[in-house]
């Protein structure tokens, strides 16, 4: 018997991506076999393999799981939603807050499974304009609400710590559907998630 036929998928990856991550240690000039390094292409594979692991899970199907029928038809907000993803140019992370709104039409959903959306598509390889569409996508495609609203403010690392280096700069990305489209909905949206009361 092979011993990699004992393997999860989950770990066959891990083997071979602590192979990649071994030579890049290698490329760089360092040892791999010195002794603080020895567990590093392992731990390094592990770690990517979370970051990444959003590529496993379904959205649609974290929402279904809790869509409860509701006559409430105001707008829901779940704002201040931290998140970290991996920017897809460097490998480097982006990391702040997301906000997301929505106006049921029938259905409410658990609001544990809104950042759980979010967990999904922040964990892959992504550019922070299509993070904001696929979040509000997924929410507008599954509860079919009166509209969706979803604005996300990131720090970059590939712009902080290399290239530009500029340590401020943050990027706002925002996408609306359905009565969001409207301004006075969208601004009450804006409002209360600048509010410290809400
Ligand atoms: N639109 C967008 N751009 C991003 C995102 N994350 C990183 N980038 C940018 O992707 C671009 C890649 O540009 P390139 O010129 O190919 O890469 P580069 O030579 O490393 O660029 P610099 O970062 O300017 O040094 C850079 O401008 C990054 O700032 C993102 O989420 N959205
Ligand atoms: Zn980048």
């Amino acid at each position: 018997m092979q011993p990699n036929e004992l393997l999860t998928h989950e770990e066959e990856t891990t083997d071979v991506l602590s192979g990649h991550f071994s030579e890049i240690i290698s490329g760089l000039g360092e040892d791999p076999n010195r002794d603080g390094l020895l567990k590093t292409p392992v731990r390094a594979a592990k770690a990517m393999q979370f970051f990444t692991q959003g590529y496993d899970m379904d959205a649609e199907n974290i929402l279904r799981s809790a869509m409860f029928a509701e006559d409430y038809s105001e707008m829901v907000i779940v704002k201040d939603i931290e998140l970290y993803s991996l920017c897809e140019h460097h490998l480097l992370p982006f990391f702040g807050k997301a906000h997301v709104a929505y106006i049921p039409d029938g259905y409410i959903v658990g609001l544990s499974k809104i950042p759980r959306v979010i967990e999904v598509f922040s964990r892959r390889l992504q550019v922070q304009e299509r993070l904001t569409d696929q979040i509000l996508q997924s929410i507008q495609k599954t509860l079919n609400p009166l509209g969706v609203a979803v604005v996300i403010e990131c720090q970059h690392m590939c712009m902080m710590m290399r290239g530009v280096q500029k340590q401020s700069s943050v990027t706002t990305t925002s996408a609306f559907t359905g009565a969001f489209k409207s301004e006075r909905t969208r601004n009450e949206f804006l409002k209360l998630i600048t509010s410290s009361l809400h």
